[in-house]
């Protein structure tokens, strides 16, 4: 068979590993060929491919990034359409696109394959948020990255008794606050789905401080204070017309230090967290998803995503991952904030 294959979305540290994963077994295994469209969805559209061999995927898995590029082009949009896609796909003898992104490009994969495209998906998003896999690749990186960060914040803060603020990604959830706030001890977490009073955060920095601590605040930039009516955001619209977030951090440091007295300071992660060297956790789940994408082409699974069970790959339909997002139960938060403060 010949493969197309494509990464779209915000980029997440595995996505190599994912299409070395698939390319070594599809080619090695199966006999198949693969080829490449550049950017996500554009390239499909616009027919702009690339070789995707054995060659091409030698050594990627330890880099970050896509070495076929991304965007976050919408293959519906412009001169895009299923007829469009067809043209390509034909044009190129291709049997089956390996489409790799988060809940957008499952989105628009899903009405591909209604309209008869044979696709396959693999998860991708660093913030953990598709339902119906139990981890994303990218996600233990971004958790590493900023644990590290945290902890080289916490020796600062201790040197100049000073709050320091850390905010992490989580656009509508707070997987990465959550986990690298209770690696580094974190005396705050902040998360989307809490809408935590500015009262309750006083208290908690207070209490740290009085122990003698240097208080940590983790912060997820989609978090919003229960005096807000949206996540803060001051950088417009992404190419999808989502807010572009990111800045609570500095919002609510001044709020701290006018509160305690405490001198603040606030460090916002960004996309330091998405670059890079992948963990070896996020290498081996990516090898293992781009090896299942492809047994799902093999088998004709189309309108599906290989996902994550426990220990095992299984496999589910589009529709089951969207529309719902995997969030923070709450006992997890409790749990967590037992210790805060
Ligand atoms: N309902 C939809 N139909 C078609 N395309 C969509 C839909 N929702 C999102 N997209 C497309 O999904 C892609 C990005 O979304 P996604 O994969 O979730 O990544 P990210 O969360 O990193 O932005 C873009 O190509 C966007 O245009
Ligand atoms: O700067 P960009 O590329 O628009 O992405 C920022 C957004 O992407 C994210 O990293 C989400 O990426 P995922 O789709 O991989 O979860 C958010 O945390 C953040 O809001
Ligand atoms: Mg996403």
């Amino acid at each position: 068979m010949r493969i197309g294959m494509l990464t779209s979305g915000g980029d997440a540290p595995g996505l190599n590993a994912v299409i070395r994963g698939a390319v070594l077994t599809g080619e090695t295994v199966h006999g198949h060929e693969f080829l490449g469209f550049k950017d996500g969805w554009r390239g499909l559209v616009e027919n702009d491919t690339m070789p995707l061999g054995r060659h091409e995927v030698k050594g990627v898995s330890k880099q970050g990034g896509t070495i076929l590029g991304t965007s976050r082009t919408n293959p519906f949009e412009g001169r895009g359409g299923v007829d469009r896609i067809n043209e390509v796909m034909t044009e190129n003898g291709l049997d089956a696109i390996i489409a790799i992104g988060g809940e957008g490009t499952l989105a628009a994969a899903k009405r591909l394959t209604d309209e008869g495209v044979r696709i396959v998906g693999v998860p991708k998003t660093v913030d953990n948020d598709l339902d119906a896999t139990d981890y994303t690749f990218g996600f233990d990186t971004a958790v590493g990255i900023a644990t590290e960060a945290m902890d080289r914040l916490r020796t600062t803060g201790d040197a100049h008794n000073r709050c320091m603020v850390a905010e992490v990604m989580g656009r509508h959830v707070g997987w990465i606050a959550l986990h690298s706030g209770m690696a580094a001890g974190a005396h705050a977490i902040l998360i989307p789905e809490q809408r935590t009073s500015l009262d309750q955060l006083v208290e908690w920095v207070t209490s740290a401080y009085d122990r003698g601590r240097a208080p940590l605040v983790v912060v997820a930039e989609g978090f919003t204070l229960d005096s807000m009516d949206d996540p803060h955001s001051e950088r417009g619209l992404d190419a999808f017309g989502r807010p572009r977030l990111g800045g609570i951090g500095e919002q609510i440091a001044p709020l701290i230090e006018h509160r305690t007295g405490i001198e603040t300071r606030a460090t916002t992660l960004g996309h330091i967290q998405r670059g890079g060297t992948p963990s070896a956790f996020d290498r081996v789940l990516a090898t293992r998803l781009g090896m299942a994408a492809v047994r799902s082409v093999n088998d004709g699974h189309w309108g599906q995503m290989v996902a994550l069970k426990g220990t095992e790959i299984v496999h589910v339909p589009f529709e089951n991952a969207l529309g719902k997002l995997k969030t923070v139960p709450q006992d997890r938060y409790d749990e967590a904030a037992l210790l805060f403060g």
